[in-house]
């Protein structure tokens, strides 16, 4: 009892405090569209996908516009293993031949998309799948890369070249909560998809969308300048200092950095890259003064 009465006041006080840290972005965010993309590599665990979902139906309850953009790779992976569908990377791309465009396919629209738009949906009927393929969203086109001065053929990949984000607006007027799959119809064949970086395509929405932020979920704390050397995390830079640090950066941060510039590049406020490993790392880079990643914001 004694205990119980000495304590609670302070605890109500620490309560108190990170509600109202909070505050100033409530208002900032408070109508705006942020889209979050959301990485195979942070839904490993049914917990972290329950506190994903627990963030983005918060979003929406405090009144910001959530778009999720979500990828599966680590999923892919694992159905084209199981169907004996040998896959390879190149450059940072899967190597996505006729078969394995399908199961890309059939995993990110067909199990991953709905098993997200399920769990957001168990705090209230607010969710809503869509894939990039669906009413024109994502217009795409195949490339290849460049690899020792040589251009390789990735097969059916593409980038997403052209967005309209007239569907995702009119779920969003609805009230509901858009997850889009990456990929996209390729506009030189039609009727052929092409497998997108989930990256490209999540900035490449909130671009058009005009959205306010992009966060982009992956397995690291952050941007490290020097990686891997641990004490060379990055908590902010200017699209300037990024144009400068991108040539020197590995493979899996180049996708995911020149997203955010592209993004900021674009016309969004701040992009930024979190631990999607950390439960409701959404809640604190949008809510806390801090934040909990890298942001990249205009020069
Ligand atoms: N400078 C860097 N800072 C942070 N991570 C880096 C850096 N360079 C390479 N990486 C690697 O990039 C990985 C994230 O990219 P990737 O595996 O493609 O992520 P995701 O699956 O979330 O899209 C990290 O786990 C890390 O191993
Ligand atoms: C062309 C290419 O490589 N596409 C990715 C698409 C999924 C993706 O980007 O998923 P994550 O966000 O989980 O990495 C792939 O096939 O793995």
């Amino acid at each position: 009892m004694t205990d119980l009465q000495d304590t609670a006041p302070e605890e109500a006080a620490n309560k108190a405090a990170t509600l109202i840290e909070s505050l100033p972005w409530l208002k900032r965010f408070r109508d705006q569209i942020v889209v979050v993309k959301y990485g195979g590599n942070a839904m490993v665990s049914d917990e972290l996908q329950e506190a994903f979902a627990q963030d983005i139906a918060y979003l929406r309850y405090v009144g910001v516009q959530p778009v999720v953009v979500h990828g599966g790779g680590p999923q892919i992976s694992t159905m084209l293993n199981r169907l004996d569908i040998p896959s390879e990377f190149k450059g940072g791309y899967r190597v996505t031949n006729t078969e394995a465009i399908s199961v890309v396919r059939m995993v990110l629209t067909g199990q991953v998309n709905p098993q997200l738009v399920g769990k957001i949906n168990s705090h209230g009927p607010i969710a809503t799948g869509l894939s990039g393929e669906d009413a024109g969203l994502f217009g795409g086109r195949r490339r290849g890369v460049m690899i020792d001065g040589e251009e390789v053929d990735l097969g059916r990949v593409g980038d997403v070249v052209q967005v309209d984000p007239t569907p995702v607006l009119d779920h969003l007027a609805a009230g509901r909560i858009p997850v889009v799959s990456s990929i996209a119809p390729d506009l030189d064949h039609p009727g052929q998809s092409l497998n997108v970086n989930a990256d490209a395509a999540a900035s490449a929405l909130a671009v058009a969308l005009g959205a306010r932020k992009l966060v982009i979920l992956t397995d690291v704390p952050g941007l490290y300048a020097d990686w891997p050397n641990r004490d060379s995390l990055v908590s902010h830079l200017t699209s300037s200092d990024l144009t400068r640090m991108l040539p020197s950066l590995e493979s899996g941060m180049i996708p995911k950095m020149r997203a955010c510039l592209d993004a900021v590049e674009g016309g969004v406020d701040a992009a930024a890259i979190i631990d999607g490993r950390v439960p409701h790392s959404v809640l604190v880079e949008l809510f806390t003064s801090k934040g909990i990643g890298t942001e990249v914001v205009a020069k």
